[in-house]
């Protein structure tokens, strides 16, 4: 995590860093620094007059972290999920936030396609059958479903939503959401109930932003709303559901299968999962590519720079 005071020019602007471990590249660190003034957090003077914090990561920006910078007006995030900042404090003291999920969002919303199209068609599961030397033993692996007409429900029409839901009408599903808002901008039927939304679809697709009014929003109710066909893909966070009772209905077959980016304890697994063959399992990758990183860094680079122009944030959240 950085903290930028303004624009390198005769006098260098400050940085501050809560890292661990250097929190990004040499390349867009040299890019930063021919911009802006990076200090380590631990280097920041009593004083500071810090405006703009650089967030790399998930790194915990905690009430404490923002104590010390009373100046602070911006926190530019890497990430897409911003669970990790104290956004309550950061609200009552105005203090603005932008994310990185516009530079992600296309490549999660491949990744949640994907993961829905390996539990449905069986792929992994496939693969690790004819690994084992099954297919010959044992004869044809049973046959998957078919994605193209399932009824899916978005939970979290947000950028990467918005993704998932232009790849599967493509393909032929029928999407809904839930929200925290009906959306204007689009024609899909919307669900203030997200038990309403799973009783409607056949697929939930789980792509919102965990917050305390997000937390376990995806719990036993909507498990057994969604029904013992449905299936579940999560590539927001873990703890968007109630992974105990996500397991429970899985291992008991009360609903279909699960693809899981994300989970509540990274990144511990829990054992019963790795016995499924009707779960594919990832490490929290689906954020993660070349592309997408460099696609992040040019959208921090410019949040950065708008905020010392004084122009609108690029992706405020
Ligand atoms: O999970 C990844 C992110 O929030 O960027």
């Amino acid at each position: 995590m950085a903290a930028i005071t303004g624009e390198a020019e005769a006098e260098a602007p400050g940085v501050v860093f809560v890292h661990g471990s250097p929190p990004f590249g040499l390349p867009f660190k040299d890019r930063l620094l021919s911009r802006f003034q990076l200090i380590h957090m631990s280097e920041l003077p009593e004083s500071s007059h810090v405006k703009v914090m650089l967030c790399m990561d998930h790194t915990p920006v905690t009430s404490q972290t923002l104590y010390k910078l009373p100046s602070l007006e911006c926190i530019v995030a890497s990430s897409a999920g911003v669970d990790h900042i104290d956004l309550t404090t950061c609200r009552l003291r105005g203090i603005a936030v932008a994310n990185g999920s516009q530079a992600f969002s296309e490549d999660v919303a491949d990744y949640a396609v994907a993961l829905l199209m390996d539990v449905l068609r069986k792929i992994s599961a496939g693969d690790r059958y004819l690994r084992s030397g099954l297919w010959s033993t044992k004869g044809d692996y049973p046959l998957g479903w078919k994605l193209g007409g399932k009824r899916v429900g978005i939970v979290g029409l947000g950028n990467i939503g918005s993704e998932v839901a232009k790849r599967l009408v493509a393909f032929g599903c029928a999407i809904a959401y839930n929200s925290r808002k009906k959306r204007s901008s689009v024609s899909f039927p919307y669900y203030a109930d997200v038990c309403d939304l799973a009783a409607n679809s056949d697929i939930l697709v789980i792509c919102g932003a965990l917050t305390s009014e997000t937390h376990h929003i995806i719990n036993k109710d909507v498990m057994t709303a969604l029904g013992k066909e449905g299936v579940i893909i999560n590539v927001g966070r873990g703890s968007l559901i109630n992974q105990k009772e996500l397991v429970q209905f899985l291992v008991e077959g009360q609903i279909r299968g699960a693809g899981l980016d994300v989970f509540e304890n990274e990144p511990i697994v829990p054992r019963e999962l790795l016995e499924l063959d009707n779960v594919v399992l990832s490490p929290h990758n689906a954020v993660v590519t070349p592309e997408a990183f460099e696609a992040m860094q040019e959208l921090a680079i410019s949040n950065l720079g708008a905020f010392f122009s004084n122009k609108p944030l690029l992706s405020p959240i």
